[in-house]
């Protein structure tokens, strides 16, 4: 299925640090144990999460669905070792269509599913994120991204 977007958000590496850094705040109080890295998206707020948090028992699980912005099913390629409980933190960099969450809430449905960006309908799945994004707008992301030269608004024709 394509979900190619009208509205692009874009996301530098220092806004995506501060709302991540924002998410361990409101996680501090939780006490968890450790944390599971949805890879590969899951794996740059996962590493600051687990900085911020001290949590030294990081895993990860690798999915793939998303080929740029077309989505076929769901595939694990590599499954977790660590154990499903409620001081589990699996952790994503987003929820679109909510199809990844539910795969993984199925895999561990005790563990506390946090992201950074969700849209509406993945919203439900996922039980804290930070920024709301709507449902038409694709989340460019600092990694799939690279500075470029920018033409000043008066050459533009
Ligand atoms: O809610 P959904 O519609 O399932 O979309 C969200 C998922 O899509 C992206 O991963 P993707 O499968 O593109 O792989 P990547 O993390 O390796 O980039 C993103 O990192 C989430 O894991
Ligand atoms: O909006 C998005 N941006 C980047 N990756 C994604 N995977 C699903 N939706 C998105
Ligand atoms: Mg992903």
């Amino acid at each position: 299925m394509s979900l190619s977007k009208n509205k692009q958000f874009y996301v530098s590496w220092e806004a995506f640090h501060r709302a991540t850094k924002e998410l361990a705040h409101q996680l501090l109080e939780g006490g968890y144990t450790g944390i599971l890295a949805v890879s590969r998206g899951g794996l740059v707020p996962a590493a600051i999460l687990a900085r911020e948090l001290n949590i030294r028992l990081v895993d990860s699980i690798c999915v793939a669905s998303y080929e740029y912005n077309q989505q076929g099913s769901l595939q694990v390629l590599k499954q977790a070792s660590i154990e499903d409980s409620e001081k589990l933190l699996v952790v994503d960099d987003l929820v679109d269509t909510g199809e990844t969450a539910k795969v993984l809430r199925s895999l561990f449905p005790k563990a506390y599913f946090v992201t950074i960006y969700a849209k509406p309908q993945g919203k439900p799945l996922v039980d804290k994120y930070i920024t709301d994004i709507e449902q038409d707008t694709w989340i460019q992301l600092p990694w799939d991204m690279e500075l470029a030269y920018s033409q000043p608004l008066a050459e533009k024709g």
